[in-house]
């Protein structure tokens, strides 16, 4: 109740760890599931007396219009960028808070707003809110666990009205499909629908990619830019000094964007973090980098898939994008570290992953042991980040969600796959896998759902990553917009029920649903005995895998 108890116990924790990839984590936590979970035990746990945050008035005595108010106050208020601003700030909050606390209740919701000042810049939200409720009066307290819950609720519900931005002329819509084999049983599903009408031939939205890897075959051939997956002629190419993979880019921009984004942190012996933040490296740790490094490319290459490459590459872009924000504007030199993807909002890429469908999967321990050296050794701490739930979440999304990026008709240069079909890696590709260079994952595109008759195709025309959405027929404002996530026409030779048995069961192997598009639906009237059979493998393994 003290100045001293809410120090003291702090002071414990982590005031002095104030360092870049800690606010990262501070960062990511506030807005994970996992830290919202939390949030909804400590309010039952803490506030049991308190009424909703939805109620007129609540038992901590303030309005709740009175605490919106406040609230967008504080968030209009700048927060400090660097470590050291960051924990002087938040020791003059607390002090304040408890000052005010003194005062009696008419200051309880100033000294909440100070005590919710320090906790925006606090690197452990949750430990802190622990502290609080033992050093904090319970009826501040209860005022600052309303603004918390308030700040996060806005933040979740409110995604959808900023993502994604308005000029992409497409936005997220929740239906209501029905249950197969269910009577009146209902399930939700997002879709992506156009904002306006669009002609057919017509560009719907241009998308970059978040992140990309190249096929494993061309990597390192100096053929193609590692970063926009443009052609390149070899003896042209940008190459840098020191990089893990070989990489080659078609321009000093990409080649600098790579390493902004990913590149310095995973494949090369550069400084993760801007020279501003950057700890000096004693030459031992260096070899040890240098040795993850070769394990982790060692790995990519014996594996030859590129989703573990896209986890890497995104969480090291998650990296870059929260430690652009701690520099000041013009010193950071990491122009285009933070990739914006919303009409405003304070949105984290991860936001972008979290809410997105993903393939169940369980990555090897290899994999996420690997992968967790590679960021230890760049930036220790940073590998707590990879638990196997999380790496397993970060690999389902990207296995689910990336697309093939291909140029004119695809190339036909690349290796039959020697796999069990069921296990070769799937990539939303309209001409299919083998016709790719390489995959990206996208925000928005990856919302777009599959139909075998799609009214949208990506196109990547200015010979980059770049994702053009042209619309493949007129389409109304409020249509959703489809794609084909394999090769929807039927080869010569192929009969209806034969192509429409491929369609399907690539479906299947890739993204593990029984397709229920228009095209599917009309051609299963005619369905012969032999298609029969393997609908019903399809409708199996759909079973196996939903069911699992
Ligand atoms: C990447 S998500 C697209 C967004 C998704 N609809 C959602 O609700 O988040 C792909 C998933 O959408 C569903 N889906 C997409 N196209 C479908 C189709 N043609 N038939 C049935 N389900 C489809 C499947 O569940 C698939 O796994």
């Amino acid at each position: 109740m003290t100045k001293t108890t809410t120090m003291l116990a702090v002071a414990g924790i982590a005031v002095g760890s104030l360092v870049a990839y800690a606010v990262y984590f501070d960062y990511k936590r506030r807005t994970d599931a996992n830290f919202r979970k939390q949030l909804r035990k400590d309010k039952k746990r803490v506030a049991k007396n308190q009424a909703s945050s939805e109620a007129s008035a609540s038992s901590s005595g303030v309005d709740v219009d009175e605490l919106k108010h406040a609230l967008e106050t504080v968030r209009q208020e700048e927060v400090p960028t660097t470590p050291e601003e960051k924990e002087k700030y938040f020791m003059a909050q607390v002090g304040m808070g408890e000052q005010l606390c003194a005062k009696g209740p008419t200051f309880n919701l100033a000294a909440a707003l100070c005590f919710y000042r320090a906790l925006r810049v606090y690197p452990s939200p949750v430990e802190l809110i622990v502290i609080y409720e033992r050093t904090v009066p319970p009826p501040v307290f209860q005022i600052v666990m309303q603004l918390t819950n308030m700040d996060v609720k806005e933040r979740v519900e409110g995604y959808y009205d900023c993502f994604p931005p308005k000029a992409m002329n497409v936005a997220v819509k929740t239906i209501e499909v029905p249950v197969k084999d269910q009577p009146e049983a209902f399930t939700k599903k997002k879709i992506l629908v156009c904002t306006k009408d669009i002609e057919a031939g017509e560009l719907i939205y241009k998308e970059e990619a978040i992140v990309t890897a190249l096929d494993s075959d061309l990597q390192g051939k100096g053929t193609h830019c590692n970063h926009c997956l443009r052609s390149l002629d070899p003896s042209n190419a940008v190459r840098p000094e020191s990089d893990r993979l070989d990489s080659a880019y078609c321009s000093t921009e990409c080649l600098d964007k790579a390493k902004t984004h990913s590149q310095s942190l995973l494949f090369s012996l550069d400084s993760p973090l801007p020279a501003l933040l950057a700890p000096a490296i004693p030459p031992a740790a260096r070899a040890a980098r240098d040795e993850a490094q070769q394990a982790f490319a060692d790995y990519l290459k014996k594996h030859g898939k590129a989703a573990p490459q896209l986890v890497a590459r995104f969480i090291a872009r998650q990296v870059s994008a929260e430690t652009a924000k701690m520099i000041p504007p013009g010193l950071s030199g990491m122009k285009g570290a933070e990739p914006v993807l919303t009409d405003g909002g304070d949105y984290t890429l991860y936001d972008h992953l979290e809410r997105l469908r993903y393939l169940d999967v369980t990555p090897s321990e290899e994999e996420t042991k690997i992968l967790r050296e590679v960021l230890q050794h760049a930036l220790p701490g940073l590998e707590q980040f990879v638990t196997e739930e999380r790496h397993a979440t970060y690999l389902g999304g990207m296995s689910y969600n990336a697309f093939g990026v291909y140029f004119g008709e695809g190339r036909d240069d690349k290796p039959e796959p020697t796999e069990r079909p069921e296990d070769v890696e799937k990539s939303r590709t309209p001409l299919g896998t083998q016709k790719q260079v390489g995959v990206g994952f996208y925000a928005v595109s990856s919302y777009l759902n599959h139909s075998c008759m799609p009214s949208a195709r990506p196109s990547f025309d200015e010979g980059t990553a770049g994702l053009h959405l042209i619309a493949n027929r007129p389409l109304k404002a409020g249509d959703e917009v489809t794609v084909a996530y394999v090769d929807v026409t039927q080869k010569e030779g192929e009969s209806v029920d034969e192509s429409r048995r491929r369609r399907r069961i690539e479906l299947v192997r890739g993204w593990r649903f029984a397709c229920t598009c228009e095209r599917c639906a009309q051609e299963s009237n005619g369905i012969d005995e032999e298609s029969a059979k393997d609908e019903s493998k399809v409708s199996d393994a759909v079973k196996r895998v939903e069911g699992a």
